[in-house]
C-alpha cells in the first residue's frame, strides 16, 4: 500500500544515527543542506521528470535534454543559485548532456591552461553561457596518444593568426562530448608548428557556430558520430565528429600559460612542465574519482533495498520465505560493494584535496607534487571506475530478472556509467603511467631522492634495487605484471585514505562502528580477493588467510542489520535513483506491476502487426501473404 513504508522493520533494526551519517557522506553540515534541499527541488519539479526516457526515440531524447538542459539554466538564474547550488542542480538532474563537458572540462582548460588576459575575456561569457564549449582533443585516430594528435595549427606571421587543419581523415575530431550539434567554441588540440618546426599539441580556443544561426563557420565540418551503447541516456549526449579546413584563428586564441607564440612567430616554453597541458585530464579524473562513489552507491542503495524486499525459499511451516539479503552468498556479494562505495567516497575527498593543493603550488610554481598528482588521478580513477561498472553489473545480477528491467534503474546505469573506465584516459594505459611513475621511484631508491607522500612505504622494498637496473629494460615485457602492481599501490591508497578518516572526529551514535566495519569488510576483502599474491610473496600465511575469510563473514553479520541505514544514509531520492526496485518504501511488487501497463506496447490489446504478420499465421494463408 501507498505510504506504508515496507522497510520500517529494516530501518528499526539500525544501530547507528543515520542523520549523523549522511552528513558524513555529504561531507560537512552544509554539503548536506545544499545537497538535500537540491535533490528536493529538482525531485518535485516536474520539468525535470526523467521516468519517460527509455520510451523516447533519439531525437525525442534528445530535443529533451537540451529543454531540461534550458530550464536548469533558467531555475538557477530564477532562484540565484550559487555556483555550488547550480553543480548540484546539474548532478540531480541526471542527464548526460553539453553542459557536463562545458562546466567540467572547457571551463577547467581555460582557467588551467589560459593566461589572465585570457581568463578575463572568455571566463565571463562562459560563466553566463553565452557560449557553450567542448573539449576537443580526442581524433578518429588518437585517443590514449595524445602526442599523436594529428589536426595542425600553423603560425601565419603574415596575419598573426593560427590556420587549424585537418590533414587526414583520421585527423578528424571525434568523441568531444557536446560537440555534435551544440557547442559554439571548442578548445581544440593541435600540433603546433612556428617558423616550419613542431612544437608539441597546445590547446587552442576555436569558434565552431556562428551565434546568430548556430550555423557552422565556413571551414568546419562538424556533425553526430552516432548511436552509442545501449539504449542508454548518454545518447542525449552530442558527442561530435569535426574536420578543419584552414580554418584561421588569431594568434591570442592560443592557450598560452604554459607557451607562447610571439607576433614574431618565436615560440617561447615557460619555465613550466608542458604537463600543465594535460592540466584539465588531471581535473576531470579526480572528480571522476568522487562520480564513482556516487554511481556506485545508488547501484548498492537499489541491489540493497531490494535484497531487503525480495523472499525466496526457506519458508518455515507456511511463514514467509527468506529475505535473499539474510544469504552468506548475497552478502559476500553486495556488502564489499557497499564498503567500497564508503571508500571510495573518502578517497574521492582526499583527492579533491591533494588536487586543489598541487594547483595551488603550480600558481606559485610549485611543480614538486605534479608527479604524484598525476599518478594518483590516473590510478585511482582508472581503479574507482573499473570496480564501479564491475560493481554496477553485479547489482543488477543481485536483483534477479527485474534488474534486467528498466525500470530498475540498473541496465541504463551501467549503460551511462561504463564509459567511465574509458574516457579521460583508458583505465590501462592510465595505470601504465602509475607503473611508471612506481618504476622511477625504484630507480632512485638508495639515492638522496627518499620517496615521500604516498609513496614513501616503498622505502620499505629494498629489496626491490636489486632488480632496478632490469626495470628499465624490461617495462614493456613487464607490463602486464607493472599494471597489477599499479592496481595494488591504488588499492593501498584506498584503505589508507579509509584508515585516516577514521581517525578524525566522526560525530553520531555509532558511526564510527559502522565506519569501521566497512573499513574492514573492505581491506579484508581485498586481502581474500588476492590472497594468491599476499600467500605467494610470503606476506600471509594459509592459517592468516583462513582467520581473514573468518572475519569476514563475521562483519557481513554485522553489518546486515545496518545495511538499510547504511544505504538511506546517501540520502537518495526516489527521482535521482530512478528504480522501482530502490525505491525508499520498499513497496516494489505494485509499483512493478503499474509501470508494465504504461509502457507504449500495451497501448493497445492486440498489437500492431497481428492482422499483417501473426493472423495470416495462425490461419495458414502465410502462402499468400506478402511477407
Ligand atoms: C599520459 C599519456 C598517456 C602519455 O602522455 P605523453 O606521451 O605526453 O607523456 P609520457 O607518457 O611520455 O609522460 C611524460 C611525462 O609526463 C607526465 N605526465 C603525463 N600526463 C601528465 C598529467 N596529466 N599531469 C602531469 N604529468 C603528466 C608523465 O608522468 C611523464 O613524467 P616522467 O617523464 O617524469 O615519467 C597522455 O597521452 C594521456 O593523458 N592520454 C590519455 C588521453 C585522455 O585522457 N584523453 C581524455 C580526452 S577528454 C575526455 O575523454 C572527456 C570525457 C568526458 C566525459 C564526461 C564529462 C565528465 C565531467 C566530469 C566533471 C563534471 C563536473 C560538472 C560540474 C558542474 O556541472 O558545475
Ligand atoms: C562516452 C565518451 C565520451 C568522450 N568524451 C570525450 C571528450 O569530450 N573529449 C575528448 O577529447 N575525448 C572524449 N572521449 C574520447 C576518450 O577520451 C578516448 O576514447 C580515450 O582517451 C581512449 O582513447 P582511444 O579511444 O584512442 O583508446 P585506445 O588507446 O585506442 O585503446 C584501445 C586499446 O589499446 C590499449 N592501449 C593503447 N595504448 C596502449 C599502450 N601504450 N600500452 C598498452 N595498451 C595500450 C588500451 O589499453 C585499449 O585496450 C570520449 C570517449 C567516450 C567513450
Amino acid at each position: 500500500m501507498e505510504g506504508v513504508d515496507h522497510l520500517a522493520h529494516e530501518r528499526n533494526k539500525s544501530e547507528f544515527d543515520v542523520d549523523a551519517m549522511k552528513i558524513v557522506w555529504a561531507g560537512s553540515p552544509h554539503a548536506f543542506v545544499v545537497s538535500d534541499r537540491i535533490s528536493k527541488l529538482v525531485a518535485s519539479d516536474p520539468g525535470f521528470r526523467k521516468d519517460n526516457r527509455s520510451t523516447l526515440s533519439r531525437k525525442e531524447l534528445f530535443k529533451n535534454t537540451l529543454r531540461k538542459a534550458a530550464y536548469a539554466w533558467k531555475t538557477i538564474i530564477d532562484l540565484h543559485l550559487s555556483e555550488e547550488e547550480a553543480a548540484k542542480l546539474r548532478f540531480y538532474v541526471d542527464e548526460p548532456a553539453f553542459t557536463d563537458v562545458h562546466w567540467g572540462m572547457f571551463i577547467p582548460a581555460i582557467k588551467g591552461q589560459g593566461t589572465e588576459e585570457q581568463q578575463q575575456k572568455w571566463l565571463p561569457l562562459a560563466y553566463k553561457m553565452q557560449i557553450i564549449g567542448c573539449y576537443a582533443q580526442t581524433e578518429l585516430g588518437h585517443g590514449s596518444n595524445v602526442q599523436g594528435l594529428e589536426t595542425t595549427a600553423t603560425f601565419d606571421p603574415q596575419t598573426d593568426e593560427f590556420i587549424i587543419h585537418s590533414p587526414t581523415l583520421t585527423s578528424s575530431k571525434w568523441w568531444p562530448g557536446g560537440l555534435g550539434k551544440v557547442a559554439t567554441h571548442a578548445i581544440a588540440y593541435a600540433l603546433l608548428i612556428v617558423g616550419g618546426r613542431e612544437q608539441g599539441v597546445h590547446g587552442f580556443i576555436v569558434q565552431l557556430r556562428s551565434l546568430e544561426d548556430h550555423s557552422p563557420l565556413p571551414g568546419m565540418t562538424v556533425g553526430d558520430i552516432g548511436m552509442k551503447f545501449g539504449n542508454g541516456a548518454y545518447n542525449a549526449m552530442d558527442n561530435g565528429v569535426l574536420r578543419f579546413d584552414h580554418v584561421r584563428i588569431p594568434r591570442n586564441q592560443m592557450l598560452m600559460r604554459v607557451s607562447q607564440v610571439t607576433c614574431e612567430g618565436k615560440y617561447k616554453q615557460s619555465d613550466v612542465p608542458r604537463q600543465l597541458v594535460y592540466g584539465a585530464m588531471l581535473y576531470v579524473r579526480q572528480t571522476i574519482v568522487a562520480d564513482a562513489s556516487c554511481a556506485l552507491s545508488r547501484a548498492v542503495c537499489i541491489a540493497t533495498r531490494y535484497s531487503a524486499v525480495r523472499r525466496q525459499f526457506g519458508s518455515q511451516n507456511g511463514g514467509p520465505e527468506t529475505q535473499v539479503i539474510d544469504y552468506k552468498t548475497q552478502q559476500s556479494r553486495l556488502f564489499p560493494l557497499l564498503a567500497s562505495a564508503y571508500a571510495f567516497r573518502f578517497v574521492g575527498e582526499w583527492l579533491k584535496w591533494l588536487y586543489a593543493d598541487v594547483t595551488q603550488r603550480l600558481q606559485a610554481n610549485d611543480f614538486s607534487t605534479l608527479p604524484e598528482a598525476h599518478a594518483c588521478t590516473a590510478g585511482l580513477k582508472s581503479l574507482t571506475t573499473t570496480a564501479t561498472a564491475d560493481g554496477i553489473e553485479e547489482c543488477r545480477k543481485l536483483c534477479g530478472g527485474h534488474g534486467y528491467l528498466c525500470s530498475s534503474g540498473l541496465p541504463e546505469l551501467f549503460a551511462v556509467y561504463v564509459p567511465a573506465c574509458t574516457y579521460e584516459g583508458e583505465n590501462t594505459v592510465l595505470l601504465l603511467q602509475v607503473a611508471r611513475f612506481l618504476m622511477k621511484t625504484v630507480s632512485q631508491l638508495g639515492s638522496s631522492k627518499k620517496p615521500v607522500g604516498t609513496i614513501a612505504y616503498m622505502t620499505r622494498v629494498e629489496h626491490l634495487m636489486q632488480c632496478r637496473c632490469g626495470v628499465q629494460r624490461g617495462f614493456a615485457e613487464l607490463s602486464a605484471d607493472l599494471v597489477e602492481a599499479a592496481v595494488a599501490h591504488c588499492q593501498l591508497l584506498v584503505v589508507s585514505k579509509f584508515i585516516e578518516k577514521l581517525q578524525q572526529e566522526i560525530p553520531g551514535k555509532g558511526v564510527k562502528q559502522q565506519l569501521e566495519v566497512l573499513c574492514n569488510i573492505y581491506a579484508l576483502f581485498l586481502l581474500h580477493k588476492h590472497q594468491g599474491d599476499f600467500l605467494s610473496t610470503g606476506c600471509i600465511t594459509p592459517k592468516h588467510a583462513a582467520l581473514a575469510n573468518d572475519e569476514l563473514r563475521s562483519l557481513y553479520s554485522q553489518v546486515r542489520p545496518n545495511a538499510i541505514a547504511l544505504v538511506d544514509a546517501f540520502n537518495y531520492t526516489d527521482h535521482y535513483l530512478g528504480s522501482i526496485l530502490g525505491c525508499y518504501d520498499g513497496n516494489v511488487y505494485p509499483k512493478l506491476y503499474e509501470a508494465a501497463w504504461k509502457d507504449p506496447l500495451n497501448e493497445s490489446v492486440v498489437p500492431d502487426g497481428y492482422h499483417q504478420y501473426i493472423r495470416p499465421l495462425l490461419k495458414q494463408e502465410i502462402r499468400t501473404a506478402r511477407l
